[in-house]
């Protein structure tokens, strides 16, 4: 019997820098498991920061169903990038705008131009259990305890589907981003780990972040915490409700309505079409 994966089409892109691949599981009922993204990650040319499996819709009205995977194989509840590129794949087949759900909710996207895509991420959670921390804080200033050297004492915790920490810095580029990023990830503040932010207070429309995401490492850009990061500049009072959020790979304008919900606009780009074989899965049997 040949593998439910030999031969599905693969897009390569990204969104704002953020490597994405959109792997189109439509009318398989396949669930990738972890080893088998970790399988795909190894492939030459396929190394990805997230990769979106597409699946049919499970409730009507919706566009796709998406289950999200970091490089490591560990799954997340939202990926704002790579959610502008699935908006794109899809959009190539006449559908400008989706609605899209993830284990986390459902996500509105919309197409402003050919590469411009805006999401709406939903609603910030910001009490602390539904991060999730390990114990009751104000998730405006939670401290770092146990301290880590080099790290600022407090950072604000909010959920945007998935775990974010944003540490507000003097001069975001001169963090040591590869050493402190993976010991805050999995600091034991954080039963499922966290991605962790470093943000810079520009201006109060323009903020630089550099981002070390939970399960694949230092970024280009991170969609879910650039709107992570305005919220949490926002209940700081370092920021207007709009923003620039200056990434490595590229700038998201990010406007946290009144109505509570969090919008994304950014850039995608297609690099290149690709089709899986079942001799990248040979290993990847445990
Ligand atoms: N790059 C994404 C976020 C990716 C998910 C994250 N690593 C996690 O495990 O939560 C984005 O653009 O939002």
């Amino acid at each position: 019997m040949p593998h439910p994966l030999d031969n599905r089409p693969i897009l390569r892109m990204n969104g704002a820098g953020n490597e994405i691949l959109v792997l189109d599981l439509r009318g398989l009922d396949h669930v990738l498991a972890p080893q088998e993204a970790r399988a795909i990650a190894a492939a030459p040319g396929l190394r990805f920061d997230q990769l979106m499996a597409v699946h049919d819709p499970r409730a009507e009205g919706d566009d796709a169903f998406m289950r999200i995977y970091n490089v490591d194989g560990s799954r997340s509840g939202a990926c704002g990038n790579g959610t502008r590129c699935v908006a794109y794949a899809l959009a190539r087949e006449g559908k400008e705008r989706l609605l899209l759900a993830t284990d986390a909710g459902r996500i509105e996207t919309r197409r402003e131009a050919e590469t411009l895509f805006t999401v709406d991420m939903g609603e910030p959670r910001l009490d602390w259990r539904e991060i999730p921390l390990a114990r009751q804080a104000d998730t405006r200033a939670v401290a770092l305890d146990p301290p880590v050297e080099g790290a600022p004492a407090h950072f604000s915790a909010v959920s945007m589907g998935n775990p974010h920490a944003v540490f507000f810095v003097p001069d975001a580029r001169a963090v040591a981003l590869e050493t402190l990023g993976g010991k805050l990830e999995r600091h034991p503040l954080f039963p499922e780990r966290a991605n962790i932010s470093f943000a810079q207070i520009l201006a109060r429309d323009d903020i630089l972040l550099r981002v070390w995401e939970r399960g694949t490492g230092a970024t280009q850009a991170c969609g879910s915490a650039a709107c992570a990061t305005l919220v949490a500049a926002v209940r700081a009072g370092l920021s207007e409700r709009r923003a620039r959020l200056r990434l490595p790979g590229g700038d998201l304008t990010i406007d946290w309505r009144t109505d509570n919900h969090v919008l994304m606009t950014g850039p995608v780009e297609f690099e290149f079409e690709a089709r899986l074989t079942a001799a990248l899965f040979e290993d990847a049997a445990t």
